[in-house]
């Protein structure tokens, strides 16, 4: 028998390390564009998890963004049914009319086209095919933009999805290795033309800057990159549940949080605090940002009768005395 290319070898090994750790039965749900990663995590995937007792089902969601889009998605989930995935679906989304950017407005379709197709297949899993590149190109986006360890801890290999656990099992594999794998398995990926469109940040790091960085110091960039941002994780969730006690602690018995406990926190396990906080209180996590968090830290250590922070969300928090409270905007 001849033996298995080592770039298919790896992607089932890392496949089949995801599904071991799930402990409900069910099938599981791939995410599958029909670029090259998630075509090489789905043909993984299909031989792995019946290996393991489990049924797979293949997802290609139509983002409606280019000619021939649907098409390409009934190509996918053609080919998903051919090589034994026991369903396949395409989902149509719209993504105009979405705030944020196009990029954005179409990972938020898609990513709610994927929790409800899970839901409707009771999926235990959702699977994409994130790789290590992927990993080092957000690190870079994260690092660039000042996003501060939470981004630096790029994207978690396990989070869940709705109620769902989504997977990354491909996190510490190459888009060289997933590449190699279709082209040994005789699998033609759709080159997605975002990918080389330049007027994406995430296209000019994968275009010029990564390769930039390897010419000018080495081939381990990408490996080193994303260990930092597992590295940068764990310290993250570390400092995370030291902040969950420390909150816990500086609840006001009035209601709020006690300023002589926070003025008695490390700066990093406070203002983690503070965030924590102020998600609680309703701030819109997607625009609550560190200058916020600077500000409600500002009326803690730096106070000198100032009035209320506002935060994203119609949030107003208010020192008086010793204590932090949230107050009516009105
Ligand atoms: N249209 C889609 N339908 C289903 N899943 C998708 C779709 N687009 C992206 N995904 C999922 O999200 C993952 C990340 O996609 P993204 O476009 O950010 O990266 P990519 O490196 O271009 O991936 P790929 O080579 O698989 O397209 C994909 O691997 C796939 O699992």
């Amino acid at each position: 028998m001849a033996a298995l290319a080592p770039p298919v070898a790896a992607i089932r090994v890392a496949v089949r390390r995801a599904l071991t750790g799930l402990s409900s039965d069910g099938p599981v749900l791939v995410a599958c564009s029909g670029g090259a990663d998630s075509l090489a995590l789905a043909a993984a995937t299909v031989f792995v998890a019946p290996r393991l007792g489990r049924s797979a089902v293949l997802v290609t969601v139509d983002h409606g963004l280019q000619d021939g889009s649907t098409e390409r998605a009934e190509t996918v989930a053609a080919w998903g049914r051919e090589v034994g995935f026991s369903s396949t679906t395409v989902v149509p989304v719209k993504v105009a009319g979405r705030p944020g950017g196009p990029e954005a407005a179409a990972r938020e379709a898609r990513y709610e086209a994927l929790a409800e197709a899970a839901r409707q297949q009771k999926a235990v899993a959702v699977l994409t095919g994130h790789t290590r590149d992927d990993q080092a190109e957000t690190v870079l986006l994260a690092l660039a933009r000042g996003a501060g360890p939470r981004g630096l801890a790029g994207m978690p290999a396990r989070r869940e999805l709705d109620g769902v656990p989504l997977l990354r099992p491909l996190l510490e594999i190459s888009r060289d290795q997933t590449r190699a794998a279709c082209a040994v398995l005789g699998l033609s990926p759709w080159q997605d033309p975002h990918n080389a469109d330049p007027s994406y940040a995430r296209s000019r790091v994968r275009a010029d800057l990564l390769p930039a960085l390897v010419r000018a110091l080495g081939p381990g960039v990408v490996d080193n990159l994303a260990r930092t941002a597992r590295m940068v994780a764990a310290d993250n969730a570390a400092l995370d549940e030291l902040a969950e006690t420390a909150l816990a602690a500086a609840r006001h018995p009035a209601g709020g949080l006690s300023v002589p406990e926070l003025v008695g926190l490390v700066p990093a396990v406070r203002g983690r605090v503070l965030h924590f906080w102020a998600r609680e209180l309703g701030a819109l996590p997607g625009a609550l940002s560190h200058r916020h968090v600077a500000a409600l830290d500002a009326l803690v250590t730096d106070w000198d009768g100032q009035g209320p922070t506002d935060l994203p969300g119609g949030v107003r928090v208010l020192r008086r005395a010793d204590r932090l409270s949230p107050v009516d905007p009105g």
